[in-house]
């Protein structure tokens, strides 16, 4: 069981009782109801792999629990409500940046849009990575492409909101749910799988595709129960940190040629494109490579050519 991981949970619970007290339900219903239409996220994988190409899950994300803050400026003409905070779950060490690289939702969409990504992944967790729904909204308004909202979807209303700030894809992590029902305190309330399919037929509904994460093969077999074609391989282990390719290699095998299988964490180098290719994997959800680069647009444009 990760600790990671826990953590994160933990807060996030929290965040939502706050959240649904400061925007009730009906609110964000109706919010999410009169939102900009929904661009198909599946659609835009599945024609840049008709095409014969990678299809790029762009990531935007200005600091993670492994590695910190990976994008050190914020632009003063994308600041936000937590332009100048430092998420208070980084420790001090975590929080130093020595980068100089401005971090401007606007501006890495529209470089990743005119570089050949196929969907945006833009993180909203604020706690340990820094993000934010403004900085979802300003990324989708940059750019056509899907956006996926990268956070910790516990509840209904987390997906509700995703579809009110704009969002084209919403992600279920596995683990997520299995820590949930491993949790002492969780005595009531349903079990992991009937709890994903209610959340993955809410998003359904609202339009949203929905990406299911796994790390395991204890975890695919759940996914796969899912009805989503879109199966992410999260290459990170979130006890160590560690990220191997092999955790894709090894769960492929599992997966049934009409699901779309993503690969996630630690693709860095074109040597990990060429791998995951050779081995049918088409599809990459890409951050800090990016992140750490001058020009993140430029620099996908680099590692998938
Ligand atoms: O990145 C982390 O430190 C992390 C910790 C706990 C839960 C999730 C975490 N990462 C989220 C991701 O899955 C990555 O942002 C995404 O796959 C991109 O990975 P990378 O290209 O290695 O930045």
């Amino acid at each position: 069981m990760s600790d990671i991981l826990r953590k994160i949970l933990s807060v996030k619970a929290q965040e939502v009782i706050i959240a649904k007290t400061a925007k009730p339900f009906s609110v964000i219903l109706s919010e999410a109801e009169s939102a900009e239409p929904v661009r198909d996220f599946t659609v835009a994988l599945r024609n840049k792999i008709a095409a014969g190409l990678s299809a790029v899950i762009a990531e935007i994300k200005q600091a993670s629990p492994s590695k910190g803050i990976l994008r050190g400026q914020t632009a003063s003409s994308s600041a936000s409500s937590c332009s100048s905070k430092s998420p208070s779950a980084l420790s001090a060490d975590q929080r130093k940046s020595d980068s100089n690289l401005v971090f401007n939702p606007i501006e890495i969409a529209d470089t990743y849009a005119q570089h050949g990504a196929a969907c945006l992944s833009v993180l909203t967790d604020k706690q340990f990575f820094m993000g934010s729904n403004e900085y979802l909204q300003q990324a989708r308004s940059a750019c056509t492409l899907p956006v996926l909202r990268k956070d910790f979807i516990i509840d209904e209303y987390q997906i509700v909101e995703a579809r009110a700030i704009g969002a084209d894809c919403i992600l279920l992590i596995v683990a997520a749910f299995v820590i949930e029902q491993n949790s002492q305190e969780k005595t009531t309330g349903p079990d992991p799988l009937t709890l994903m399919l209610r959340l993955e037929a809410l998003a359904h509904s609202l339009g949203m595709s929905v990406l299911v994460e796994v790390h395991n093969a204890t975890e695919l077999e759940l996914a796969l129960q899912l009805t989503t074609p879109l199966i992410g391989i999260n290459n990170r282990n979130l006890r160590t940190f560690d990220t191997s390719l092999d955790t894709t290699l090894q769960l492929l095998e599992h997966i049934p040629s009409e699901r779309i299988v993503i690969t996630e964490s630690g693709i860095r180098t074109p040597a990990d494109v060429s791998l995951m290719r050779r081995h049918q994997v088409n599809a990459f959800l890409v951050g800090e490579a990016f992140m750490r680069a001058d020009d993140p647009g430029m620099e996908l444009e680099q590692l998938f050519s």
